[in-house]
């Protein structure tokens, strides 16, 4: 039978008519939560991610400000603009899109940003209190894959999971978040990497399969055990449409996978839009919290 699809941008949607009614709330207590997006050079997926935040933030009625910078912007101007966002009581959120420029140091601008501003949840006090388990802001493509498990009524207590990838912003955070103790998570987790000897021996065995590789087909179907749930986080672009823009695919063979998998997450229109919805979710908890409530 052939999987059952998880609709991400159903789901995302759903959370989104929550976060209206409570920003609307907020406002009628003086409160409207604001978020900047700081944008570095012109990386055209970079644009059309940052448009996204820029546009979801909108429709919630948030105070939202889109900072663009050229390429050629130093280190310590862009630190100097970070530091005025962390004073400025309308802004709650900041986000530095990412990946900066080679002569930027990652590094020294996601340390920069006020923790309780931080609502990509990167910088190492957000990861440290994620990694013990008492997070404020959770990163948002890890929160996004957590909120769909959930909300898809897929058992995690108990599960197998098996992550591909460790990155910073998913492979690794997402794993720690489903090994947690508590509710929506106390899974066995196993992350793979580059550097495993036999991927396809750990993801056969996985009731969750997340696959966080950023590259196509990097998951085929001989690697997905009958009826597991997989979630493709992979945004990868791949040739044009007939219109012109640009083509998603994510990291798994989906004609195939979706065959022989239980549930399994569309790429676009799976883990994509939750991003942004966890990022307005994130934004809209800084609110509350620089408002003392
Ligand atoms: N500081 C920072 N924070 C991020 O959260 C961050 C980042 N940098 N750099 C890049 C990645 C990537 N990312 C995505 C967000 C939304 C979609 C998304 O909405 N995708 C849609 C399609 C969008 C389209 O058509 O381009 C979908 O999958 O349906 C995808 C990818 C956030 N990132």
């Amino acid at each position: 039978m052939a999987a059952k699809i998880i609709r991400g941008s159903e789901i995302a949607q759903q959370i989104r008519v929550d976060l209206k009614r409570e920003t609307a709330l907020l406002k009628e207590r003086g409160v409207v939560p604001g978020l900047v997006t700081i944008l570095v050079g012109q990386n055209p997926a970079s644009m059309s991610y940052v448009a996204g935040k820029q546009r979801t933030a909108h429709e919630l009625g948030f105070h939202s400000v889109q900072d663009n910078q050229p390429e050629t912007i130093s280190e310590a101007l862009l630190l100097e603009r970070i530091l005025q966002y962390n004073r400025d009581p309308r802004i709650h959120g900041i986000l530095v899109q990412l990946p900066l420029p080679p002569h930027i140091s990652e590094q020294n601008i996601l340390y920069a940003i006020d923790p309780g501003k931080d609502v990509d949840g990167f910088h190492p006090f957000n990861v440290g209190k994620l990694m013990i388990g008492q997070a404020d802001f959770l990163p948002c493509t890890p929160a996004g894959i957590q909120q769909l498990l959930l909300r898809s009524g897929v058992p995690i207590d108990g599960a197998e999971v098996v992550v591909v990838g460790r990155s910073n912003i998913v492979g690794k955070p997402i794993a720690n978040m489903l090994l947690q103790k508590g509710d929506g998570a106390n899974a066995t987790v196993t992350v793979c990497h580059t550097g495993t000897r036999d991927i396809g021996f750990h993801t056969r065995r996985a009731d969750i399969l997340i696959a966080a590789v950023g590259r196509p087909m990097a998951i085929t179907v001989d690697m997905v055990k009958q009826g597991a749930v997989v979630i493709d986080v992979g945004v990868n672009r791949q040739g044009f449409t007939p219109e012109g823009k640009a083509k998603l695919c994510g990291d798994v063979d989906y004609e195939a996978v979706r065959q022989k998998a239980g549930a399994i997450t569309p790429v676009p229109g799976g883990v994509g839009p939750m991003t942004i919805t966890m990022l307005m979710a994130n934004t809209v908890k800084a609110a509350r919290m620089a408002a003392g409530l």
